[in-house]
This record gives structure tokens, C-alpha cells and sequence, in this order.
């Protein structure tokens, strides 16, 4: 899908351990209005924080209400994750944006990275979110207020993420927030620059 002038908005494959920070990143740069984008909006079955909403920061699904997209095709990728639950991410939230000049972030785990680059072969930009140390990702998971047993398994599932770090095209450290946000914005920015915009 192109737009009238033959041109496709960036897909950004944006990738890390839990509690690096992409979320925090990625909201911080579009809240800048500096560039045509937004995040897709990926679909979860785990439980709702105190403060997100539904629609905005996940489309909240049951298990069941997950294995019916599943069935009617209406995935780009999914994955079950942890053991516990289903994330993934709607066709609807991708190329229908990407279509109309609108570049679209994808927020997603590695193995859903994985797929959605075999699905885009050289219509993406893939990124990694590296931790500066290791300790810092146990220390921001502390402050958003995971429980004990949650923040051990994103530790345990980080070690393996962070060894395909070299997967992605580009690894951007987020160590100073805002020094992360102008790496990031600076990154898209010559991707919509190498896609004609
Ligand atoms: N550069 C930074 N310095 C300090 N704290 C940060 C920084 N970036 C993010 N944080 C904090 O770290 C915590 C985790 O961030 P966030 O929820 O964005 O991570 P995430 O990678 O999206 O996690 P998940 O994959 O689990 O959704 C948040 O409390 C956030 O405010």
C-alpha cells in the first residue's frame, strides 16, 4: 500500500527488555508533534495497570476474544508470552496508517520483532533499547510498581532478549531520557528522509 505519490510511511520495529523503556521513549517523542506518527496500538490479554486505558495504552482482550483474531487472520504477529499471556498486534494498527503518509512504531517483544521483520523484509527499521547496565532494568521494573514474582521472570526473559541485540539494525542506549528521545527522533527522522519524505 503506498500513498497517491508512491510513497510508504516508516514502519518502526522497536524492541527491548521489559522495563527499558520503549514505552516511556516512544510517548515521549511522539508527545514532541515533531514528525508524522504514532504507535500502533498492540492488543494484550494481561490485566490493565492503574492508569492505562483501554484503546490507548493496549486494546485489553480476553483469551477468547485473542484466539478469534488469531482464527479470522486479523493478526500481523502474536505471541504468548511468559507462559501467561497473548500479545500481538492487529493488522488494522499498521498498514492502513503507514498508507496515508502516517509512520508507525511498533512496540514489541523480540519474538514478535522477529516476525514482523520476516514479514517486511526491507521495509522496516528494526531498534533495539539496550540498558545501560543490567541492574537498571530490576531498579525501573522496582519503581513501576511490579510485583516480586513479574519483575524475576522479565529478568529471566531479558537475559535471552538482550543476546539478540545484534539482530536489529540499530541499538539505541536509554540511559538519559532525553538524550535517548533525540537519538531515537533522529533515527526515524533519516528514515523518512531515505523513504522520500
Ligand atoms: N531513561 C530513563 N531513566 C529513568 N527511568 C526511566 C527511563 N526510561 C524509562 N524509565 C522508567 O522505567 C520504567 C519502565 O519504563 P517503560 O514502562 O517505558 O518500559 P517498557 O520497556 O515499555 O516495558 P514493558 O516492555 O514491560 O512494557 C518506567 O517507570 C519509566 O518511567
Amino acid at each position: 500500500m503506498t500513498t497517491p505519490t508512491g510513497r510508504t510511511a516508516p514502519l518502526i520495529v522497536l524492541s527491548g527488555p521489559s522495563g527499558v523503556g520503549k514505552t516511556t521513549l516512544v510517548d515521549g517523542l511522539i508527545g514532541r508533534n515533531v514528525l508524522p506518527l504514532r504507535r500502533a496500538i498492540t492488543a494484550t490479554t494481561r490485566k490493565r495497570r492503574p492508569g492505562e486505558l483501554d484503546g490507548v495504552s493496549y486494546h485489553y482482550w480476553t483469551h477468547d476474544q485473542f484466539r478469534e483474531a488469531i482464527a479470522r487472520g486479523e493478526m500481523l504477529e502474536w505471541a504468548e508470552v511468559h507462559g501467561v499471556d497473548f500479545y500481538g498486534t492487529p493488522r488494522a494498527e499498521v498498514d492502513p496508517y503507514r498508507a496515508a503518509g502516517v509512520g508507525v512504531i511498533l512496540v514489541i517483544d523480540v519474538q514478535g520483532a522477529g516476525q514482523v521483520r520476516l514479514l517486511y523484509p526491507g521495509d522496516h527499521l528494526s531498534l533495539f533499547v539496550m540498558p545501560p547496565a543490567f541492574d537498571v532494568l530490576r531498579h525501573r521494573l522496582d519503581g513501576r510498581g511490579e510485583p516480586e514474582a513479574s519483575i524475576h521472570r522479565r529478568l529471566e526473559t531479558a537475559r535471552g532478549e538482550l543476546a539478540r541485540a545484534d539482530e536489529f539494525d540499530k541499538r539505541l542506549e536509554n540511559a538519559d531520557l532525553t538524550a535517548a528521545t533525540d537519538a531515537l527522533e533522529r533515527l526515524i527522522r533519516d528514515e523518512f528522509t531515505r523513504r522520500g519524505f
